[in-house]
């Protein structure tokens, strides 16, 4: 199995009370004086200059980056970024070059008993039921949490004696987040924590992270959900070709990097595209036109879309009034201002691109 080492990141107890990562990580010291080496006593994980390389392949090519104690730290980039690999570095299971500490010391001589890792991938025993194998990794730690809470932690109290392989994905997820949890760590480290978990599992994952740091422990999540790292995180760091090309809060980096608030028009008829942008452009200058095309590259024409940037909403009931003028009949409007996806979006350089058949599954109007 993977994942079973407590240098690999999971631990156990057996009590109980749904609160038990919250009283514990509030009953403990997480993160203030206890310090652990040379780094300010407030680092909880700091990388200097670090680097990685698999053959030809930078997985990390010089990673600077801070981590404070109590911090909520979302990275994020696309695959093959060096997310999983930095997580690696930081908890010792990969060697790296460079400067990597944990909770102030070289992290194969940090206390397993103080780190939780979920791994992207992790694939405990089959044949285990949900509480055995937390009972398992609880065992592993010199104190834990009880099992029954980390259990009603993370949805699984219903679900406890079922066998690993008869869970559904979302629910073996669960039970892997679980053992990141059991020995109720200061630094978790939770690598795609929410993969194949249900909205509603979700939930519960970000309210245990919210918990958790509310309780002192610093938590580094990667995921490529960027509304879940925009909610949980207190900082984000955006990792491209083994480089941190952006760190900031979720609202610094979308005020830097989010563009500006668009205000998307559909209009009823296609044929009126041309009038409406014309409108538009005498109330802003910045009306793009998202054509709607079918397969052949034609233009379909059914509905279309305007799409006009930087328009704040006390400007909507101009352009209104400027489409109304020109006779031009809107079937729907909707505002929205930049999200750290559109942050995402643009530092990775990478766009979404309908494809010809969803385009024509959607009438061609998209
Ligand atoms: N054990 C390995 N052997 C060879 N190459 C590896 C190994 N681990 C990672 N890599 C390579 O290093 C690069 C970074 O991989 P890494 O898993 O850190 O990316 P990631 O950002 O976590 O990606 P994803 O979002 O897909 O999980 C990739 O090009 C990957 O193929």
């Amino acid at each position: 199995m993977t994942g079973t080492s407590r240098a690999d990141g999971v631990g156990d107890d057996g009590s109980d009370g749904r609160d038990g990562a919250v009283a514990a990580g509030a009953d403990r010291d997480h993160g203030d004086g206890d310090d652990d080496g040379d780094g300010p006593a407030r680092r909880a994980l700091s990388a200097t200059d670090v680097r990685k390389a698999y053959g030809d392949v930078r997985a990390l090519d010089g990673v600077d980056l801070a981590v404070d104690r109590g911090e909520v730290f979302g990275l994020i980039g696309p695959n093959g970024a060096g997310k999983t690999t930095l997580v690696r570095g930081f908890t010792g299971t990969t060697d790296v070059e460079g400067t990597v500490e944990l909770l102030g010391a070289d992290p194969t001589d940090a206390d397993p008993e103080r780190i939780g890792l979920l791994p992207q991938s992790f694939d405990p025993p089959a044949r285990l039921t949900a509480r055995e194998l937390l009972e398992y990794y609880a065992g592993l730690y010199a104190q834990a949490r009880s099992v029954d809470s980390v259990l009603a932690d993370v949805g699984l109290s219903d679900d406890a004696d079922a066998w690993y392989e008869t869970l559904s994905g979302g629910q073996k997820r669960r039970v892997c987040v679980g053992t990141a949890l059991v020995n109720d760590p200061e630094v978790l480290f939770l690598d795609e924590p929410t993969t194949g978990i249900d909205p509603a599992g979700r939930r519960d994952v970000h309210r245990l992270v919210r918990d958790l740091a509310a309780g002192g422990t610093t938590v580094l999540v990667t995921s490529h959900a960027m509304d879940e790292i925009e909610r949980l995180a207190d900082r984000v760091g955006l990792i491209r070709e083994g480089r941190i090309v952006a760190v900031g809060t979720p609202s610094e980096l979308i005020a830097e990097h989010g563009g500006e608030p668009t205000l998307s028009v559909r209009l009823s008829d296609g044929a009126a595209a041309d009038g409406a942008e014309t409108a538009l452009r005498a109330v802003t200058s910045r009306t793009r036109f998202s054509a709607a095309r079918g397969r052949d590259g034609a233009s379909v024409g059914k509905t279309a879309d305007l799409v006009v940037s930087g328009v704040e909403p006390a400007s909507i009931d101009a352009v209104v009034e400027a489409l109304a003028a020109a006779g031009v009949e809107v079937e729907s409007l909707s505002w929205s201002e930049p999200t750290l996806e559109d942050v995402y979006l643009e530092l990775t350089g990478e766009t979404y691109r309908p494809t010809a058949l969803e385009m024509a599954e959607s009438g061609g109007d998209r």
